[in-house]
């Protein structure tokens, strides 16, 4: 049974590269004059999952708090999808797509008053080869710009904007994609193959806006060039992009299969070069609390 009392804050020290005392020291003193108990769990970068999966199956916290980026905010997710309990986002990595598409606030006590409320909704998760992927994974030019500013060490928008550049004249692009879906084999050629569980890459950019994170559907998105004009438009809450641009497939279950080893990222994160995809979806696996006008967003998306 769950225990309504206990609250598990799982913070990466390392995440963001800066301090986060201030941060734990809020978040856990909010908690403490909420009345519920508390257990912290500081990420190793080794065995994680194991120690946090111990925690839970011991306490078995009413919901996981996490003070990191879409590393630690993925791994929380491995541990608690398909249980009843609810994940709260304190952003505090160099990347925080999830927070970017949720539309968490800037502040900490307001992330904070998020991360403890009652807005809470359930979401899909993808899995792809096996791997979770919360909000956006691709094949392509971007797994490539991922991989570089990985390497690169400078972190932030700068250290994307410093490889984007040398990304795109260095890349083996265009590449060619063969996607199996319920509705046939379609064969398509472009510099990148999203598949997109919600909206935006975790820089801002909308690539997916008429995606939903609860329609049990995630979105093949294929860019065929770089059509700089179109790419500027991502930059808008609602952008209308050219089909001579990108083409959508919107599915539950797909195979994708490339010509030859394409870079691949998930969420953010360079997972090596692969030359096909399994892509499955889980249904409303993952309880998440998110602001209250994206909850009420997705209300009225899903009676239209
Ligand atoms: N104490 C630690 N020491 C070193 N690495 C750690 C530690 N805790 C977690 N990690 C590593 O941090 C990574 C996840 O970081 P996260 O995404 O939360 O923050 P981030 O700042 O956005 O990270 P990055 O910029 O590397 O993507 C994982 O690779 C994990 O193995």
């Amino acid at each position: 049974m769950k225990s309504e009392n206990v609250i598990l804050v799982v913070v990466n020290p390392i995440a963001g590269d800066n301090d986060k005392d201030n941060i734990i020291e809020l978040v856990c003193s909010e908690i403490k004059s909420r009345n519920f108990s508390l257990e912290v769990y500081k990420t190793t970068g080794e065995g994680d999952k194991a120690a946090i999966d111990r925690i839970i199956n011991e306490d078995n916290p009413y919901r996981v708090l996490v003070i990191g980026g879409d590393g630690t905010v993925s791994l929380v997710a491995q541990c608690i999808h398909q249980k009843e309990i609810c994940l709260g986002i304190i952003p505090a990595g160099s990347a925080n797509g999830m927070a970017v598409n949720i539309g968490l606030p800037t502040e900490v006590p307001q992330q904070i008053d998020v991360a403890l409320s009652d807005n809470i909704m359930k979401m899909d998760i993808i899995f792809i080869n096996n791997k979770l992927c919360l909000h956006i994974a691709d094949l392509g030019i971007n797994a490539e710009l991922v991989k570089n500013y990985e390497n690169s060490g400078i972190r932030g928008k700068l250290g994307y904007f410093l490889q984007s550049i040398p990304t795109i004249f260095n890349s083996d692009y265009p590449f060619e994609f063969e996607i199996e879906t319920a509705q046939g084999i379609e064969k398509k050629t472009g510099i990148l193959l999203a598949i997109a569980n919600a909206n935006k890459f975790g820089t801002g950019a909308n690539i997916n806006p008429d995606g939903k994170i609860n329609d049990g559907k995630f979105e093949i998105l294929v860019f065929k060039n770089l059509d700089f004009i179109e790419i500027l438009k991502t930059a808008q809450e609602k952008p209308e992009m050219s089909p001579d641009f990108v083409s959508v497939i919107s599915t539950d279950k797909a195979t994708i299969k490339n010509k030859a080893k394409v870079p691949f990222q998930i969420d953010g994160e360079f997972m090596g070069e692969i030359e096909s995809a399994e892509v499955l979806i889980e249904k409303e696996s993952l309880t998440i609390a998110v602001p209250q006008a994206y909850l009420e967003l997705h209300k009225k998306e899903q009676h239209l």
